[in-house]
């Protein structure tokens, strides 16, 4: 039996296998408590200077805007967006593993961590089942090779990459489908 802070107490198990689940993120715990579903929506490094970087490939939008559109679509989608960047691999890390106790899905935009990054990778892994879905605003395939590969394309529940800030609200609509 799992209880939380507001005294709610059940024991919740997946319907796929028998694993207990985060009370905290259980849909009669937020239904109880009344509180929205909160996504958590992470950018990683230069992600910032949207709007004034390579704008021919990341378009003249800047990363505040992107946020506006984020929670104009979460609300939409009865979403609560909880939007963050850094430039720090290490705060991705704890970002990724704090969502396992708050939020109910993750869309992310590792930015160069993307080719790099087994840490992330990691944290992704070890916050499963939340969902994750990973945006490019570039399509990462028609770059150079070393954008090819993705460190957490295997561990996220899809991709959307190519078309600019729309694939923010196209994966926040995904990940709504899914919950
Ligand atoms: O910083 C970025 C942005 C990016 O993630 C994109 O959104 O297209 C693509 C990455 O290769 C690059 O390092």
């Amino acid at each position: 039996m799992y209880k939380c802070q507001c005294g709610f107490e059940a024991e919740i198990r997946s319907k796929r296998c028998s694993k207990v689940l985060r009370i905290s993120n259980s849909k009669p715990h937020r239904e109880k408590v009344g509180i929205l579903k909160t996504v958590f929506v992470l950018n990683g490094p230069n992600l910032n200077a949207l709007g004034k970087r390579e704008p021919g490939i990341y378009g003249g939008k800047t990363l505040a805007a992107i946020a506006d559109d984020c929670k104009q679509a979460g609300a939409a989608l009865g979403l609560e967006i909880d939007f963050r960047q850094s430039n720090h691999e290490g705060d991705l890390v704890d970002w990724i593993q704090e969502a396992a106790n708050k939020a109910v899905g993750i869309v992310i935009n590792p930015g160069a961590y993307s080719h790099t990054s087994i840490a992330i990778h990691d944290a992704i892994r070890s916050v499963a089942p939340l969902p994750v879905a990973e945006v490019h605003l570039s399509n990462i395939h028609a770059r150079e090779s070393f954008r090819h590969v993705s460190m957490v394309s295997s561990v996220a529940v899809g991709v959307i990459c190519g078309f600019g800030p729309l694939g923010y609200t196209l994966a926040l609509q995904a990940l709504a489908a899914r919950l």
